[in-house]
């Protein structure tokens, strides 16, 4: 068990205007030194909570995640009636109910929620008549605020690999947004029950809160020891206990996020970013919900390593996809269980 609540890096972004990432970008030694920190976690583990005082107002907060709030007001509709909103195309977009057997999880994801309309047809669907203001105002309210964080963080990795500011800038203009709200039910116990298994996002970013209900744990140390612990798996094949780099299960200050690379952001850094395991183990009385904004390539973007990133000593090691393409390959039946679908699908050297 040693190992199994390390720590990932706390960040304090104190000092850094919110809303930097969409100007000419930080020369001070404050976004330097911020981003030096951000830098290091996200190539040793992959992630870092994230403190950024002042971002989001208390009240906006438990608006969005406290009891009553929106999490709970959308999860708590009848079950026939979130499941207007289920995608029968693509399951990770639309709601999403109890996926794997003996495994109770509830998601909800929106596309491109700070569209004007994302929000307002979901909260059409579900409270017909209203389409609920409140409901709406909030998650809108909550996404942009979000939003200026993963915008903060992404420009601080691409400056720090080298990416010309154009190349930023135009990161910003392919990248799509998604919210995710999960509910993970409480079993009641004092014993961890796996919500969800051990996967990586796809994502560029993955900004996350909770409801004040610990239960994500992030692999440590790029997976030390080689392939990590963890694989997508059922309940009984996810022990709580494992990974050989051990698991950090890091406790959300109030107003604190948890930010996690994904496969994208690793590409595009070739491979210096890492892209952790991770998974939910809940215990308790309380359900816990969690809201999640990936940052994603738009769907026909071609992906690959900024031109800073690769040079003689640093030849590619991704090589370049569309990323709609990575979509199709790890929804497929055979790389369900892949924990390393990124290396099967891209690394060079694979197949040639
Ligand atoms: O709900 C959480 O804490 C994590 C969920 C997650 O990892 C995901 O949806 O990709
Ligand atoms: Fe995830």
């Amino acid at each position: 068990m040693a190992n199994m609540h390390g720590t990932i890096p706390r960040i304090d972004f104190a000092g850094i205007d919110p809303t930097a990432a969409a100007g000419p970008g930080g020369d001070s030694s404050r976004w330097a030194a911020v981003r030096a920190a951000v830098m290091d976690a996200l190539c040793e583990h992959g992630g870092f909570e994230a403190v950024m005082d002042g971002l989001i107002s208390p009240e906006l907060t438990a608006a969005m995640m406290g009891p009553g709030g929106a999490a709970e007001s959308f999860f708590s509709l009848p079950p026939g009636t979130k499941a207007l909103y289920t995608n029968k195309e693509k399951l990770y977009l639309g709601y999403v109910a109890s996926f794997i057997p003996g495994m109770p999880y509830e998601s909800l994801s929106v596309m491109d929620p700070l569209s004007s309309d994302a929000v307002p047809s979901l909260a059409g669907l579900m409270w017909p008549g209203t389409g609920n203001p409140s409901f709406c105002e909030t998650v809108q309210a909550y996404m942009e605020k979000v939003s200026a964080l993963e915008a903060v963080v992404r420009r601080m990795v691409l400056e720090s690999v080298g990416a010309a500011a154009e190349h930023a800038g135009e990161q910003g203009k392919t990248t799509s947004l998604r919210l995710r709200l999960s509910a993970y039910p409480a079993p009641g116990t004092a014993e961890g029950r796996v919500g969800l298994p051990a996967h990586r996002d796809t994502s560029l970013l993955s900004v996350l809160t909770q409801n004040g209900i610990d239960g994500i744990e992030v692999e440590l140390g790029r997976g030390a020891g080689g392939g990590g612990g963890g694989e997508w798996a059922r309940p009984e094949q996810s022990p709580v206990v494992g990974g050989k780099g051990g698991w950090a299960r890091p406790t959300l200050s109030p107003g604190g996020f948890l930010v996690l690379a994904g496969d994208m952001l690793r590409v595009l850094t070739n491979g210096r970013v890492f892209s952790p395991l991770h998974r939910v183990v809940v215990a308790g009385e309380r359900t816990r919900y969690s809201c999640i904004l990936f940052s994603n390539p738009g769907d026909d973007v071609v992906v690959r390593a900024v031109d800073g990133a690769v040079d003689a000593e640093h030849p590619a090691v991704y090589k370049p996809f569309v990323y709609s393409e990575y979509l199709g390959f790890i929804f497929s039946k055979e790389q369900y269980k892949n924990p390393n679908k990124l290396e099967t699908f891209a690394a060079v050297g694979i197949d040639g």
